[in-house]
C-alpha cells in the first residue's frame, strides 16, 4: 500500500470554508432569509488580543489570543479556549460557528464562541500556562460573564486552566463566579462526568451510527487519531462496550496492534509519561498517515481540523468515520468519502457530550447544587441518542448526509429563533 506524505501546515484546506459550504448546502434545502444569511455568515463578536507573558528565562513574550463569539440568538456564547500553535482568527471563526449548531444540534440554550492562544504547550511550564490564561481572562474579562460568554476547555487546555480563569475571573469582579466556565475540577463547582463527556458522546454516536450499518460492537475493529481527552475517553469507553481499539495516535506517533491495544494501559502508560505514547511497547509505530486509511469498521479522528481531505480521502478503509476533532473532515473529501459509500457522523453531533454537560455544570452553579454521576451519564447519554435519531429521520426525509441534516436541524432551530425574537 502507497501512503501519501502529510500535507504541510500551509496546504491545509480552509476550515472557514468548509464549515462556510456545509452551511450553505443545509440552507439550499432550508431556504432561510437574506437578513439571517448575513448575520450567521458574519461573526457578531470577534476579539483579537496581544497577551505580555514574562517567560520562566525572563524574557518578555507577546502572544496573539482571540475569543470569537459567531451568534448569541440562542443564547450567551459558549465554547472552548485552545492552546495550540496553528490557532488563528481564521480557525478560531470556524469552531465559534461549530459551537452554534452543535448547541442548536443538542438543544441546548447556549450560542456558539470559541476562542484561542497561538502558543505552543508543550513547551511551557505550568506557571508560564498560569500566566498566560491569567493574562487572557484579564485580557476578555468584558467579554466573559455566566449570562454573556462562558468558556471551557478545548485542545490544550484542561481543568487546571479553567480553575485559573475561574479564579482571575473572580477576583476581578470581587466574589467567586463559579458560573463564568465549565470543565472545571470538581472542588471548584466543577460537574461529576465532564472530563470524559465528550468521549462518552463520541462513544453514544459510534454505537447508535453502528447499530444501523449492523455492526456488533464485538465485530467491530477502530482506529483513533489523537489521544488527549476526546480520543483516550472515546477508545476507553468503546473498549468497555466491546470493541477492539486497533489504533491510537498522538503527536508522537500512531501505534498499532490487530490484536487490539489495551486502553486502560495505554492512558496509564501517557499519564506516567509526561502525557505522551512515546515509547509504548505494546503496540507496533506506524506512520501517522497510515492511522486513517487502516482498514478498520470506525475511525474516530479526535485531534484537530482537515486531517481527512481531498489529499487522501480516497484511500480511507472506514465504513464509518466518527468525528470526535472539530472539522477533522475538509468539503472536499466529504464528496470523495460519499461516493465511496462511507458514512460520517460529524462534529456538531458526534463531540456534542462535551457541551452537553457543560451546560449540566452551568445550571448545577445556577442552582448551587451538585447532580450525581448516574443523573450526568444518563442526561448526557439520552442527549446524544436523541440527537443522532433526529439527524437521522431528517437525513432520511432529505435525502441528505447526516452532516447536512444536523446543519439543516440547527440552522432551522437559529431561524425559528430568530423569527420570534427579530429587533435586529
Ligand atoms: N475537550 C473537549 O471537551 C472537546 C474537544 N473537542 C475537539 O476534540 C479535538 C481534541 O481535543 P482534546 O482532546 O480536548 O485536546 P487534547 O489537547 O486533550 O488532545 C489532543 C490530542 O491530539 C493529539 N494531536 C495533536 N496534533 C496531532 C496530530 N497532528 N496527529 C495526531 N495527534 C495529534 C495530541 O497529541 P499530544 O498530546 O502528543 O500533543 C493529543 O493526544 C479538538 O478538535 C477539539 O476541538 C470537541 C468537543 C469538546
Ligand atoms: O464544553 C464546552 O462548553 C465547549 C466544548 C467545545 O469547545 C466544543 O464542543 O468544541
Amino acid at each position: 500500500m502507497q501512503y501519501l506524505e502529510p500535507a504541510p501546515i500551509k496546504d491545509r484546506e480552509n476550515p472557514l470554508e468548509s464549515m462556510m459550504s456545509r452551511f450553505d448546502e443545509a440552507v439550499q434545502v432550508l431556504g432561510i432569509s437574506d437578513e439571517l444569511y448575513q448575520i450567521l455568515t458574519i461573526p457578531a463578536r470577534q476579539v483579537i488580543v496581544g497577551l505580555p507573558v514574562t517567560m520562566d528565562s525572563g524574557e518578555l513574550k507577546v502572544f496573539e489570543g482571540y475569543r470569537v463569539i459567531h451568534s448569541t440568538i440562542l443564547g450567551p456564547g459558549k465554547g472552548g479556549v485552545r492552546f495550540d500553535q496553528d490557532v488563528s482568527l481564521n480557525e478560531v471563526n470556524a469552531l465559534a460557528a461549530w459551537m452554534t449548531w452543535k448547541c442548536a444540534v443538542v438543544d441546548i440554550p447556549f450560542g456558539g464562541a470559541k476562542g484561542g492562544v497561538a502558543c505552543n504547550p508543550r513547551q511551557m511550564s505550568a506557571g508560564e500556562m498560569e500566566r498566560l490564561i491569567r493574562t487572557y481572562t484579564k485580557a476578555m474579562l468584558e467579554n466573559f460573564g455566566p449570562d454573556k460568554d462562558i468558556p471551557a476547555p478545548d485542545m490544550g487546555t484542561g481543568a487546571r486552566e479553567m480553575a485559573w480563569l475561574m479564579d482571575e475571573y473572580s477576583k476581578a469582579k470581587g466574589k467567586t463566579v463559579h458560573g463564568v466556565v465549565t470543565g472545571k475540577p470538581l472542588v471548584l463547582g466543577g460537574s461529576q462526568g465532564r472530563v470524559e463527556a465528550t468521549g462518552r458522546g463520541v462513544m453514544v454516536s459510534t454505537l447508535a451510527s453502528m447499530a444501523k450499518l449492523g455492526i456488533s460492537p464485538e465485530k467491530a475493529t477502530i482506529a483513533v487519531q489523537g489521544f488527549g481527552n476526546v480520543g483516550s475517553w472515546a477508545a476507553s469507553l468503546l473498549e468497555d462496550k466491546g470493541c477492539k481499539i486497533v489504533a491510537v495516535s498522538d503527536i508522537s506517533g500512531a501505534y498499532y496492534n490487530d490484536g487490539g491495544i489495551d486502553i486502560k494501559k495505554a492512558i496509564e502508560y501517557r499519564d506516567q509519561n509526561k502525557g505522551t505514547l512515546e515509547g509504548f511497547k505494546e503496540a507496533e509505530k506506524i506512520d501517522p498517515d497510515e492511522l486513517l486509511l487502516l482498514p478498520v469498521e470506525v475511525l474516530i479522528p479526535a485531534a484537530k481540523e482537515d486531517v481527512i481531505t481531498g489529499r487522501n480521502a480516497a484511500q480511507i478503509q472506514a465504513k464509518l468515520i466518527v468525528e470526535g476533532a472539530n472539522g477533522p473532515t475538509s468539503a472536499k473529501a466529504d464528496v470523495i468519502l460519499k461516493d465511496k459509500g462511507i458514512i460520517a457522523v460529524p462534529d456538531i453531533l458526534a463531540n456534542a457530550g462535551g457541551v452537553t454537560v457543560s451546560y449540566f455544570e452551568w445550571v448545577q452553579n445556577r442552582m448551587g447544587y451538585k447532580w450525581p454521576l448516574d443523573r450526568i451519564v444518563r442526561r448526557c447519554e439520552k442527549a446524544i441518542n436523541n440527537a443522532f435519531d433526529h439527524v437521522y429521520e431528517v437525513s432520511l426525509k432529505y435525502d441528505v448526509s447526516l452532516r447536512t441534516a444536523a446543519y439543516i436541524i440547527a440552522i432551522d432551530k437559529v431561524a425559528t429563533t430568530y423569527k420570534y425574537r427579530g429587533g435586529y
